[in-house]
Order: C-alpha cells, then sequence, then structure tokens
C-alpha cells in the first residue's frame, strides 16, 4: 500500500484490515485499519505500529519512503497488541538501542508483553521530544483506555496522534474526514460507546484539560480509521456530548424470546413509548451484535429489557447483553424489565436487578406476563410504554 503524506514530511504508513470482523469480541463491519505515523525530520520518528502479522506490511510501506533503518525514535502511546505486535520485527530493524518512547506505565506494561530488552525512554505527562524542528509534546491519557495510553503531539504542525481515541473501525482508502461518507461518524460512536464509555467522566477532564490548555489542533490522527483533518472540532464536540453522556428522547427495547411472547410485548411497550412522541427503537438480541446494542444505548434515555424465564433464569443472551451493558457504565438511565413466563418466572426480577445495579431510574415492576399475552396483557404493556414514553419527555 502507498503510505499517505498527511502533512510535509509526515506520513500514515499503517495498514488496512479489510476483513477482521470480531474486534476482540466487537463487530467491526467493514474492518479497520491500524494507523502508524513516520516523522521525517533530523530526527526521524514512528509513532505506533500495527498487528503482528501486518508487520512485513508496515516495514513495505516505511520502505517507501525511507529505509527503515534510519529511524531514530520509536513512540509507543498505547500497548494493546493491534498497535504493538509489530513493534519486534520494527525494533530489531531499526536498532533494539534506539530510544522507545512510551509513558511510564507503557514501559512497565510493554514489559508485560515483550521479553524484549528494549531501550524505554518512559516520559511524564508534558514532556518534551525535539526531532529538529520539529517537537513532540506528549499527554498522559491514563486508563483512556488502558494504564499506558498517551498521545503524542507535534506542536510546530498541530496535531495530535491520539491513539484509540477518536478512532473508529474503518477500513478504507479514503483516509481523511473529508473524503469518508457518513458511516465514519456512525462508526466513531460506535467506537466509544463500545471502548470508551466507561471511561467517560475521565475523558471529559482530558477534553476540558486539552480545551483550557488553548493548544491548536489542526488535525487529529487515531490509529483506527479515519483521520480528522476538515473538522478535527466535529469529533471532538461529539466525544464532549458522549462523555457527559447526553441523550436523545429516545428508549430502547431490548429482548430475546424463544416463543414470541416476549417479543409480542416488546413491540407493545415500544408502541406505547411511540405514541408520546419518544422515539423508540426496537432489538432483538440474537439478530444483533451486542456492540451493535451498546450503540444504541449511548444516546438513548431508556433502556428497557425484556427477557422469558428459562430454568428459573432469565434467557442466556439477555444475560450477555446486560453484562456486557454494566461494564460499559451507562449512566443515569430510565431502567425498565418485563418478560413472559410459564410457572416460577423469575427473569424479569432478575433483570431489574441488574438494571437496578446499574443505578437506572425504574419505572415501576415492569409487566410479567404468563405464557402467551392476552387482550389485557397487551393493554398493560402499551401503558407501561407510555409512562416510559412519558418519563423520557419530561426529562
Ligand atoms: C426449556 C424451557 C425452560 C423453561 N423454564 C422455565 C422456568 O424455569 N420457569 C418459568 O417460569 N418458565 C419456564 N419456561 C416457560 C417459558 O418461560 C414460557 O414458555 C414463556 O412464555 C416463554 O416466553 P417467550 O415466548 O418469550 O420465549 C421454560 C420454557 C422452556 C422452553
Amino acid at each position: 500500500m502507498k503510505p499517505t503524506q498527511i502533512a510535509d514530511g509526515i506520513y500514515d504508513v499503517g495498514v488496512i484490515d479489510w476483513n477482521i470482523r470480531d474486534f476482540h469480541g466487537y463487530s467491526t463491519y467493514r474492518g479497520s485499519s491500524y494507523n502508524a505515523f513516520l516523522i521525517i525530520d533530523e530526527k526521524v520518528a514512528l509513532i505506533d505500529t500495527v498487528k503482528a502479522p501486518f508487520a512485513d506490511q508496515l516495514i513495505g510501506n516505511i520502505s517507501q519512503i525511507i529505509d527503515p533503518k534510519k529511524i531514530d525514535v520509536v513512540v509507543s502511546n498505547h500497548t494493546e497488541m493491534d498497535h504493538t505486535g509489530a513493534l519486534p520485527k520494527i525494533m530489531a530493524l531499526v536498532g533494539a538501542d534506539k530510544p522507545l518512547y512510551c509513558s511510564k506505565l507503557g514501559a512497565k506494561n510493554l514489559a508485560g508483553h515483550f521479553p524484549d530488552k528494549w531501550n524505554y525512554h518512559p516520559v511524564k505527562d508534558g514532556e518534551e521530544l525535539s526531532l529538529g524542528k520539529r517537537t513532540l509534546s506528549f499527554i498522559e491519557t491514563r486508563m483512556i483506555h488502558w494504564p499506558d495510553s498517551m498521545f503524542s503531539y507535534l506542536k510546530e504542525d498541530h496535531i495530535l496522534f491520539s491513539s484509540d481515541g477518536f478512532g473508529q473501525h474503518y477500513a478504507g482508502f479514503e483516509k481523511f474526514d473529508d473524503q469518508a461518507d457518513s458511516e465514519m461518524m456512525l462508526q466513531a460512536k460506535k467506537y466509544y460507546a463500545n471502548i470508551l464509555m466507561l471511561y467517560a467522566p475521565r475523558i471529559l477532564k482530558l477534553l476540558e484539560k486539552v480545551v483550557a490548555s488553548g493548544i491548536q489542533i489542526d488535525m487529529i490522527c487515531p490509529d483506527h480509521g479515519v483521520l480528522w483533518r476538515k473538522d478535527p472540532g466535529k469529533i471532538i464536540d461529539a466525544y464532549f456530548k458522549w462523555s457527559r453522556q447526553e441523550t436523545e428522547n429516545k428508549a430502547v427495547v431490548v429482548y430475546d424470546t424463544m416463543w414470541k411472547s416476549t417479543e409480542t410485548m416488546a413491540n407493545a411497550i415500544a408502541e406505547g413509548i411511540s405514541s408520546t412522541g419518544a422515539m423508540v427503537k426496537l432489538i432483538h438480541i440474537r439478530s444483533s451484535h451486542r456492540s451493535e446494542i451498546m450503540t444504541d444505548v449511548l444516546d438513548a434515555a431508556a433502556v428497557i429489557v425484556g427477557s422469558p424465564t428459562l430454568n428459573n433464569q432469565m434467557f442466556p443472551t439477555v444475560a450477555d447483553t446486560l453484562t456486557y451493558m454494566k461494564g460499559l457504565k451507562p449512566l443515569g438511565r430510565i431502567g425498565g424489565a418485563f418478560g413472559s413466563y410459564g410457572w416460577s418466572g423469575e427473569a424479569v426480577k432478575m433483570v431489574a436487578a441488574e438494571l437496578e445495579a446499574m443505578k437506572f431510574t425504574m419505572i415501576d415492576a415492569g409487566p410479567r406476563l404468563q405464557y402467551v399475552p392476552d387482550k389485557a396483557g397487551i393493554e398493560a404493556c402499551i401503558d407501561y410504554g407510555k409512562k416510559i414514553g412519558e418519563a423520557i419527555n419530561a426529562r
């Protein structure tokens, strides 16, 4: 692949992974990219690498610009292996004695991944590295989203190399926001919902710190997907909104079902919600990936979850969804539980307990109907939906 020149003397030498669909349990829909950046100055710097199987492609891309042996400095913004898998090959090529810049925890975590004795240069927040005409400044972003994460900011060019921040799983030759279609924003939302939502309070603080510092950002270069050069403010504004957990007048009704009784209830609840003017999205869990569900939860004011009772438990896929959701920490949502049962009917209480544990504001004890819902049962579900819609509209 031909490297993309992103500014004078600065290149994206990363690779496209067109066919990845399952990224540690996240469904990527249309692949991803592992971006890595080469800065040609008096010192030549490489920022981040790629997944191990793509190491030779990375080396081939760098070689189109410069002999990789001429790289003087390697920077690792994040230890996760989609960005460091190629480090052993890269360091062997450039020379294991060359400095490897990373955060303090980066040095610790890289040592926990690779046995190689590299020449680690741990940096503090705000520390700078002169490359000659240009200066890299390091910004600690601990727990966004690993303990070792940091950003690197190229001061003279106003370029922020933001690691996984502002990224999207998006494979394409369109490298910039002005070339990619609207899909990019949706993928950025999905990325935030599934990878970053649990760190929303930290991200908000970081965004506020960056804005307060007054640094100029002309381009944001994440390690996945499209680079933001036309309108970096657009993704920064979106991150502010998502980090404040601002929601739309919208509910998601998420359910699973064996014989469609819980599905009938879900439809009636959605009808009730919709009758109040609030938006509603109905999601059958086994027809959707959990990462798609979370993308909808990100801006939903209400999360209503339905499950039949199976062997005295909630349905296993509902437990999967709730476990995943709980870890991602959506805050301040309206919650509701419902479901059909046969004889013991434990599921609805169990679902409600999980939503309560997430500190959702619960709307009553949700409908729990025996076997196939009758007319009165369906009416009760519509009424429940209306209550949810009214609570959404009252926010
Ligand atoms: C394999 C199996 C196990 C079940 N176990 C229970 C149970 O432990 N307690 C209960 O109340 N109902 C149980 N049921 C009954 C279902 O909850 C009931 O049929 C319900 O209406 C199914 O809702 P659905 O159509 O949304 O799947 C079981 C049903 C099946 C098929």
